[in-house]
Formats: structure tokens, sequence, C-alpha cells
């Protein structure tokens, strides 16, 4: 049988050699030229890639340049004005979450005293960014500057304390929400994680070092059942991601404490509602929805037992984050360096006397003159506790905290400045003053 070879060349054994070799020695031309070619192929592809991506690169940085939001020499003269201290002794903070809903009543509050205050926020879309734009609007009346930016810009934040010698940080950024953990669990990471790291990164390198008070949750108390929730108490089985964030927060904040002498104060915060509150929130929420006449989802415990929350009013938060602020002691380092033991603390801010969610409704059902059309629900199992009671002692003691507003008070306030705010269909946002 004629092998492969047999057929494609002449059956003359002299010719037969030498046309093998010339026909070898072309097919070798042939293909040296054709792996020639791709690498050629391959090599200008190569350019082609790196120049895009060069140009890409470029492209991303100038725009950065053309779009931030911060730097130049305006921007840093507005920094520094805000951050003049106008009493003797007084404090410059920057507050990060300036234009989030505690953020603002604290500016508020330090500069109406004399302090230097700069806002830091990034205005994400977790809740109607219109609002955040509003309480910068009240901020900037007030002579307040709210530096647009995220936490995790470790450039801006370098920026900050070089143009500012800021005393304290008041961090207040943060990812909230309870239920919303569920599906967004990375936004927490980055806020709540990242954001937590990059700030405390910035301040333990800042010379002089800030006092940092920051805010940490009451749902660090998970599934603990002992009450009133007392600081020693355990914080080891959060029942929401956002809950272990805080926790992490917590730990986090205590080894900056440790290893670079930053003066630390960790507030659990209670369930915190007031004007300018969050529309995420129970409370808001479901005005809103009474008023538009829509239907309110209550949530209700096992053996259909109601839900109960510490509900904190905001002017109340204020007086304890000032309180912090003021007892908070120094930090030790500079320049990443610690030169001894700082203080690390950590308070409870509720107001220590629970209230159920179908008594919450029953108090805004008044305040609005309107019926709510309530759904009742076994509450889902989406991170949610079902009760929260304060112990305040420890804040009392250290600075004095006494909240002194009962739910019926502050949500009368809540519901007037929302019905000044959105008047009675949630339309446009009347103006600021
Ligand atoms: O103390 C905190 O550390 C946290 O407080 C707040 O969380 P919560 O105490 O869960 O407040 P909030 O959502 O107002 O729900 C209140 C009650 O209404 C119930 N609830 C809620 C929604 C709903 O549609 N129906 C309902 O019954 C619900 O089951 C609950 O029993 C902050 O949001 C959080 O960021 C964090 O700061």
């Amino acid at each position: 049988m004629p092998s492969l070879d047999d057929e494609h060349f002449p059956s003359t054994p002299g010719k037969v050699k030498g046309e093998r070799a010339h026909a070898m020695n072309r097919q070798f031309h042939r293909c040296f030229a054709s792996t020639t070619t791709m690498f050629l192929w391959a090599l200008f592809l190569i350019a082609l890639t790196a120049s895009y991506l060069s140009f890409q690169s470029f492209v991303d940085t100038g725009s950065r340049y053309l779009t931030a939001s911060w730097g130049g020499i305006q921007w840093e003269k507005q920094v520094r004005t805000s951050a003049e201290i106008r009493r003797s002794g007084g404090f410059s903070v920057l507050v990060t979450g300036g234009a989030g809903f505690v953020g603002t009543h604290v500016s508020l509050a330090l500069k109406k005293r004399g302090d230097g205050v700069v806002g830091l926020d990034n205005f994400n879309n977790y809740y109607d960014p219109s609002l955040k734009r509003a309480r910068k609007t009240l901020l900037n009346n007030h002579g307040i500057f709210v530096v647009e930016g995220d936490i995790n810009d470790a450039r801006l934040l370098a920026k900050l304390f070089d143009v500012v010698a800021f005393t304290h940080v008041m961090h207040l950024a943060a990812q909230a929400g309870v239920r919303y953990a569920m599906e967004n669990p990375h936004s927490y990471v980055h806020s709540n994680i990242a954001g937590l790291v990059a700030l405390l990164e910035a301040c333990k390198s800042a010379n002089p070092q800030p006092a940092v008070v920051w805010a940490s949750s009451s749902s660090v108390y998970g599934l603990n059942e002992k009450v009133p929730f007392s600081e020693a108490d355990r914080t080891d089985q959060p029942a929401s991601l956002y809950a272990a964030t805080k926790k992490a927060g917590e730990e986090i904040t205590h080894t900056y404490n440790h290893i670079y002498g930053l003066s630390i104060t960790g507030l659990r915060f209670f369930t915190v509602y007031g004007p300018w509150g969050r529309p995420d929130m129970a409370y808001f929420s479901f005005t809103r929805n009474i008023l538009q006449g829509k239907p309110i989802t209550v949530y209700r415990g096992k053996n259909r037992v109601d839900l109960a929350r510490d509900f904190t009013y905001i002017d109340d938060i204020v007086k304890g984050c000032l309180g912090s602020l003021d007892t908070a002691g120094k930090s030790t380092g500079s320049g990443g360096k610690k030169r001894g033991p700082a203080p690390y603390r950590i308070f409870n801010l509720g107001n220590t006397s629970p209230v159920t969610v179908p008594t919450l409704v029953g108090i805004l059902e008044r305040h609005l003159k309107m019926k709510a059309k309530k759904n009742i629900v076994d509450m889902p199992g989406n991170g949610d506790v079902p009760f929260t009671h304060a112990n305040i002692s420890l804040a009392r003691m250290e600075f004095g905290y006494k909240p002194t507003t009962d739910l019926q008070t502050g949500l009368k306030k809540f519901v007037r400045w929302y019905l000044n705010y959105y008047g009675y269909n949630h339309g446009q946002s009347k103006l600021v003053n």
C-alpha cells in the first residue's frame, strides 16, 4: 500500500531527494514567514492594547481632575474657614457623614457653641440624596462647609489633615440600615470596614493625632437577652451583617488605640429619630405612607409579641456626642508612633424606655390625625432583633448623659418638621433656612 508520502512525492529516487528537499525548504520558508507575520501581528496587538490602556488611564486621570469636587486654593480656603475655632479651648472637628441625619445635627450644635466644623459626605443614593443636599444647604447657611468625597479616598483624607490640624474626628459616615444588608452586603464592608480603616489610617498618621468619636450601634447586642443592655454584655452574637460590621468596627478601633495611641470613643446609638431623619427608618416611612393612604407593614415577633425599640430623640443623641467629644482625652501618638496609652471607651446612647412598634404607629396616627392601614406580619428572618433597651449609667457617670425627650414629644417635633418640609403629599421640599 502506498504511503501518504509516496502519494505526494514522485517515485524516481534521485529526483525525489532533491525535490523533497526543495519542497521542505519552501515549506520551511512559508512556515517561517507565517510565524514572523503572526509575531508581528501579536506585537501590533500588544502595542494597540497598551496604547488603549494608557489612553484610558489618561482619560480617567484627566476626568478625575476635571470632575474632582475637592482640591484647589478656593476649596482649601473654604475648609480652613469652616474649621476656624471661635471659642477659647474650642475644637476643630471633622464630621464624616456630615450631610447625614446625625452628622447634620451634631455639626450645627458644634458650630453653635464656637467649634470649627468641616463635614465630609459622599452623598450616595442609599436614600434620596436631595434630602442630603438640603441638609448641606442648611449647614452652609450656618457657615459649615461639607466636602464631597468618600472616606475611602486616602488622598482626600491626607489632604484634609494637611489643611487643618483637626483636634477631633466625629466619624458618622456609614452604611446604615439593618435589613438592607441582605440586599447589598458589600456596601457595608465598603463603608463600615474599609472606610473605617481608611479613616483610622489617616488619623493615626496625622500630626497631631485627633481624638476619634464614632458611631457604633445598639445592634451589636444582637441576640443578647439580658435587659437592659449594658456595655459589658455579650456582643458576639450579631443578628445582621450591619451589626457584624459595627462590632468589627469596635475591634478595629481597639487595635488602632492599642498600636497607635488613638483616643477612641464608640457610641452605641439606639434607633435615633427626629427632624431631618433617615427616610429608610420605620417612623419616617410610616409617616409618608400614612399621609399617602398607603399601607404600612408592622413586623411582629415570635408568639405574636410586639417588637420594641429604645427610640432615642436626636437632641439627646447630640448631647451625648458633644459630651463624648468633651471628655474624649487626647491621642498620644504622632506620625504613626504611639507615645503612651490613650483612652478607649464605649457608651450606650439610648433613651432607657423601650416602646413597641404598634405604640409608635398609634402616636403617629394621633399626630397626623390619620389612621394607618396596617399589615401585621411575622418578622421575617432579616436581621431584626425583637427589642432593644439601653442601660445608660456609664454615659451618665462619664459626661452626665440624660435623655429628656419621650417618643410622644419627639415624634410631634418630627411630624411638624416633616409636614413643613414635604407638605401633606410628600411633594417638593420647602426652602431651607
Ligand atoms: O439602633 C440601631 O443601632 C439601629 O437603629 C435603626 O434600626 P432599627 O431599630 O431596625 O430601626 P427601624 O428600621 O426604624 O425599625 C424600627 C422597628 O420597626 C420595625 N419595622 C421596620 C420597618 C417596617 O417596615 N416595619 C417594621 O415593623 C423594625 O422591625 C423595628 O422593630 C437604624 O435603622 C440602624 O441603622 C441602626 O442605627
